[in-house]
C-alpha cells in the first residue's frame, strides 16, 4: 500500500511528511511489513528530500549521490517527471487501473486456407472476443489471420498471395485483427503446433522489448522470470512485469473435429495444442464439438483449457460454397466483403480451372505422417 502511495505523493512536500510519519507508524506497528515491501519509502523519501532542498531549482533533482541506491534515485527521478500528474488523482489513473488489471491477455490465431476469406472468419473473431472477455478472466488484445502456405496442397488453393490480400482488405477496417504472411510466404507448409509457437514467441519478444523500455520499475539487476514458453512467470516484484500474451488457436468445429482424423495431426501437436495454448471453438452446422471432447480421452483432459462458443446467429457460409458461386457466375455479395469481392473479379481468381489447382495431389499433413508414421 505505501509503496503504491508513495512513488507519487512524496514530490510534495506536505506529503512527504505525511508520508513519511505514516510509513515509520506502519513499519514500527507492523515489522511483518518489512518482509514484503520491495523497498523502504521512509529512507527513499529521506534520500529525495536530501537531495531536494540542495537543489538550487525548485523541482530539479540532483544526479544520484555516490553510494544512493539506483532505486531510489530512479524512484525520484520518476517523481519529477510525473510532478505535473501527482496527488491522489494520479492513483486511479487508468495505467494504475490496468496494472491492476488481472485478467490473462490472449491473441487469437486463426490459422486456415482463407480461399477466399469469407465475413464468417472475421465473424469468429468477433464471437471468440465476446465470449472470452465475458468470463471476466480473459482481455483479447489481438486476432491473427495466417493463411496457409500453398504447400498445403489443398484441393483448388489459390497462391498464397492472393489469399494474403484479400484477408488483408477483408480486415481494413478492424482495430484488432491483422494478417500476417508468415506462413503463406513460405514454400513449405507448417504444422499449427508450430506456426502457435511461432506467434507465442512474438507475443513473448514483442512483450520483453517493451519491458525494456519501461524497465524504470525494476531494481537492478532483477531478471523476469521466464521458464517455458507457455509458462511465463511474472515477476511480482517488478512493477511492470505482466505475463505476455497467451496465443490461442481460434477454429471452427469442424477443425477440432479433424484432430480425431488419423495421420491428419501429430498426437503429440494435438496434445500441445490444447495442454500449452488452449482452443476458442466455435460451432459449426454439422459438427458436435461437446461430443467429441467427451470422446477424446486428451481433448477431456485439458476441457478446461477448450472454449466451445456456441454461434446463435447460425451461418453456414464456407470458401467452398463461395467458390462454387462464383464458378457459377452467381452473386457473393455480403458474403464476402466488398473490397474482396472487388480483388476476385479484377484477378478472376475462382473458376473451372483454379479448382482444379492440386488436384488429385495428397494434403500435405497426411503426406508428412504417412512419411513419417508414429
Ligand atoms: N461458418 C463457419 N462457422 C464456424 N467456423 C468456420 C466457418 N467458416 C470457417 N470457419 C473456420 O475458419 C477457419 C478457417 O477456415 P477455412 O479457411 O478452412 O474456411 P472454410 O470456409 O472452412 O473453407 P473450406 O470451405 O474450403 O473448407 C477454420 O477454423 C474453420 O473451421
Ligand atoms: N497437423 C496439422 O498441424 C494440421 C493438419 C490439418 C490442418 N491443419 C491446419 O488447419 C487449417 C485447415 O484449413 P482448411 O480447413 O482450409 O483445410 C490450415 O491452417 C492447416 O495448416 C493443421
Amino acid at each position: 500500500m505505501l509503496s503504491a502511495i508513495a512513488p507519487r505523493t512524496c514530490c510534495d512536500p506536505s506529503s512527504q511528511v505525511l508520508m513519511l510519519g505514516l510509513s515509520r507508524i506502519v513499519l514500527t506497528l507492523c515489522p511483518r511489513f518489512s518482509r514484503y515491501r520491495p523497498w523502504d519509502p521512509s529512507s527513499a523519501c529521506r534520500r529525495w528530500y536530501r537531495n531536494q532542498s540542495r537543489a538550487p531549482i525548485r523541482g530539479l533533482v540532483l544526479p544520484p549521490q555516490r553510494g544512493a541506491s539506483t532505486r531510489s534515485s530512479q524512484w525520484a527521478q520518476n517523481c519529477i517527471s510525473n510532478r505535473n500528474s501527482l496527488h491522489l488523482r494520479s492513483w486511479f489513473s487508468a495505467e494504475a487501473m490496468e496494472k491492476s488489471d488481472s485478467r490473462m491477455e490472449v491473441v487469437l490465431l486463426a490459422t486456415g486456407s482463407f480461399n477466399p476469406i469469407t465475413v464468417m472468419h472475421l465473424r469468429l473473431f468477433e464471437l471468440a472476443r465476446d465470449y472470452l472477455q465475458g468470463t471476466g478472466k480473459y482481455k483479447v488484445v489481438k486476432g491473427i489471420i495466417s493463411p496457409v502456405s500453398d504447400g498445403y496442397k489443398k484441393k483448388g488453393l489459390v497462391e498464397g498471395c492472393h489469399r494474403l490480400a484479400m484477408a488483408q482488405l477483408a480486415t481494413e477496417n478492424s482495430d484488432w485483427i491483422e494478417v500476417d504472411p508468415w506462413e503463406c510466404s513460405k514454400k513449405e507448409w507448417t504444422e499449427t503446433a508450430l506456426a502457435l509457437r511461432h506467434y507465442q514467441q512474438q507475443q513473448i519478444s514483442t512483450d520483453n522489448g517493451e519491458i525494456r523500455e519501461k524497465k524504470s520499475g525494476c531494481r537492478k539487476g532483477q531478471k523476469r522470470k521466464r521458464n517455458h514458453i507457455c509458462q511465463d512467470v511474472p515477476d511480482y516484484n517488478c512493477p511492470e512485469s505482466k505475463a505476455p500474451p497467451q496465443v490461442k488457436l481460434l477454429c471452427g468445429a469442424d477443425i477440432l473435429e479433424s484432430l480425431g482424423v488419423p495421420n491428419l495431426w501429430k498426437p503429440e501437436h494435438v496434445n500441445e495444442i490444447v495442454s500449452s495454448f488452449g482452443l476458442v471453438c466455435i460451432t459449426r452446422m454439422g459438427s458436435n464439438a461437446q461430443k467429441f471432447i467427451y470422446e477424446s480421452d486428451v481433448l477431456w483432459k485439458h476441457r478446461h483449457n477448450i472454449h466451445l462458443v456456441e454461434e446463435w446467429i447460425t451461418n453456414d457460409i464456407s470458401s467452398t460454397k463461395v467458390r462454387r458461386a462464383l464458378r457459377r457466375g452467381m452473386s457473393v455479395r455480403y458474403l464476402v466483403p466488398d473490397s474482396v469481392l472487388d480483388y476476385i473479379k479484377k484477378h478472376d481468381l475462382y473458376n473451372e480451372e483454379s479448382e482444379e489447382k492440386n488436384s488429385g495431389l495428397t494434403l500435405e499433413p497426411f503426406l508428412r505422417n504417412s512419411e513419417n508414421p508414429q
